[in-house]
């Protein structure tokens, strides 16, 4: 792990962009979105991508966007939920960053992302089966990719964004 990036990963809705945007305004690092700097590249949305090349060539674009934004140095960037599926991202990661998994449960993702019409994924008749799908699917991978874990379901995004700094600033004064 290299403390100069903060990387956050986690379930869609679970906070990773909401709460990446103010931990990098707190510590005044670039912050950067998977997700976005994908939109940015190709000129068209996410949705867009699913449909067009499926979901393995969303994962394509994401795999190598993840491999430019782990060469940048003090940043902070929120990947998107999916990004830890593949294991080059999961070892790029780890190694490069201080990873943090934004642990929340389906009940809160599914009233988070109700209104949503930006993630393919849950465009499906039942958004709580699919969640809970994804769920258990990923949250090994999360686990094994983490140094840290805060369940961003229980607190405010300031609340988490602050637990995140303590121990974020313990691990580099622990290092000096
Ligand atoms: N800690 C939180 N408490 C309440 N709402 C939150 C919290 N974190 C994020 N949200 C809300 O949940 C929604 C999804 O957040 P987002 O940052 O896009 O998640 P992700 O990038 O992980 O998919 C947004 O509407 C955001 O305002
Ligand atoms: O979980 C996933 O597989 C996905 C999560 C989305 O990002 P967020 O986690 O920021 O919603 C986005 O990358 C895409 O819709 C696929
Ligand atoms: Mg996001």
């Amino acid at each position: 792990m290299r403390s100069e990036n903060i990387y956050l990963i986690g379930l869609m809705g679970a906070g990773k962009t909401t709460i990446g945007r103010q931990l990098a305004k707190t510590l005044k690092l670039p912050f950067y979105d998977s997700d976005k700097a994908i939109e940015e590249a190709t000129g068209v949305n996410i949705p867009t991508i699913f449909e067009f090349e499926g979901e393995a060539g969303f994962r394509d674009r994401e795999q190598k966007m993840i491999r430019h934004l782990t060469q940048m140095h003090g940043i902070v960037l929120a990947t998107g939920g999916g990004a830890i599926l593949r294991e080059e991202n999961r070892h790029l990661l780890k190694e490069n960053g201080f990873v943090v998994y934004l642990k929340c449960s389906v009940g809160r993702i599914l009233e988070r992302t109700r209104k949503d019409t930006q993630r393919p994924l849950l465009r499906t008749d039942n958004p709580r089966a699919r969640l809970e799908s994804l769920y258990a699917e990923r949250e090994p991978l999360y686990l094994a990719c983490a140094d840290f874990k805060v369940d961003t379901g229980v607190m405010q995004s300031r609340a988490v964004v602050n637990r995140i700094l303590e121990h974020y600033r313990k691990l580099n004064s622990n290092s000096e």
